[in-house]
């Protein structure tokens, strides 16, 4: 039987910073195995509900829920645990190790050394199973064994990406929390994180992608909500939409969906 329950849903959010009310009443939902764009002007709240779904932030007003479960995150070792991943582009990565390193922080393999002692770490083992992660990912990264800090920007961007694509895939009924994951990337490294979007969601994973560009909206997003300044304006399938609305929406030249509806 299909489970209708949002992987991820916000209700009422407001938030303030000081007085400045970034978020008004914001409701935002995405489900199992769906990619929802987040889109708005500069200013209009995007990275603000980000931080509230990944808990950097905490609301000032409305609720969360994960897959039905009221949550309160206070950080975001707390969303992390309850499935729900932002991914920091290079921040997160530790630039003096190797790629397989770096995706295997905090789940490294351990092997027994000459006397029987559990606690070297295996960096074969954990090479090999990165390989088939990524593969399984679709996602070829320089060798396994290069420093970080030897890749180009969008190569670490792959690599964080695909780090986080790893761990909730591994949950299974994961969230996934993107902020322009295709900015700094050229064509075949943007071809190659989008099918790994796509896969993803494939997989049951819930993906949110905060965005400027419409074009990897239209390759990878099924649906989209758009805010500005402070307020959801729409919540539309990019199948059932024209271009022009969601610029319209964008800019502010397009009334709200909900007052057209009451209109029509
Ligand atoms: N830490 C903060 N303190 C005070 N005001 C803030 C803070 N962060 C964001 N704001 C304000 O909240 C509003 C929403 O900002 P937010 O960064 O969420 O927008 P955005 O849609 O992500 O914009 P952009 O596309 O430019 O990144 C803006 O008016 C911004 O000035």
């Amino acid at each position: 039987m299909a489970d209708d329950t949002p992987a991820l849903r916000l209700t009422g959010i407001e938030m303030h910073y000081g007085y400045v009310r970034a978020l008004a009443g914001i409701d935002f939902h995405v489900n199992p195995g769906e990619v929802v764009g987040l889109l708005g002007d500069n200013g209009a709240g995007k990275s603000t509900l980000l931080k509230i779904m990944s808990g950097a932030h905490r609301p000032t007003a409305g609720t969360v829920e994960v897959h039905g479960r009221p949550v309160d995150f206070h950080q975001p070792r707390d969303a992390a645990a309850a499935g729900v991943q932002m991914v920091y582009q290079d921040l997160a990565l530790v630039d003096a190790q190797d790629i397989s390193t770096n995706l295997n922080i905090g789940r490294e393999i351990l092997r027994r050394g000459p006397l029987g002692w559990l606690g070297f770490v295996d960096h074969k083992a954990m090479r090999r199973r990165s390989e088939a992660e990524l593969d399984r990912l679709g996602v070829r990264t320089a060798p396994m064994t290069r420093p970080v800090e030897m890749l180009s920007g969008g190569q670490r961007q792959v690599v964080a990406l695909a780090r986080s694509a790893i761990r909730v895939s591994g949950e299974g009924r994961g969230v996934l929390l993107l902020d322009e994951p295709t900015a700094a990337l050229g064509y075949e490294q943007t071809k190659q994180v989008e099918a790994l979007i796509r896969r993803m969601a494939g997989q049951g994973v819930a993906i949110v992608l905060v965005t400027h560009n419409l074009p990897l909206c239209h390759e990878v997003a099924d649906r989209v909500t758009i805010l500005n300044r402070g307020a959801k304006v729409a919540d539309v399938r990019l199948d059932e939409t024209e271009n022009d609305h969601i610029v319209g929406w964008i800019t502010g030249a397009r009334a709200p969906q909900s007052q057209l509806k009451e209109t029509s």
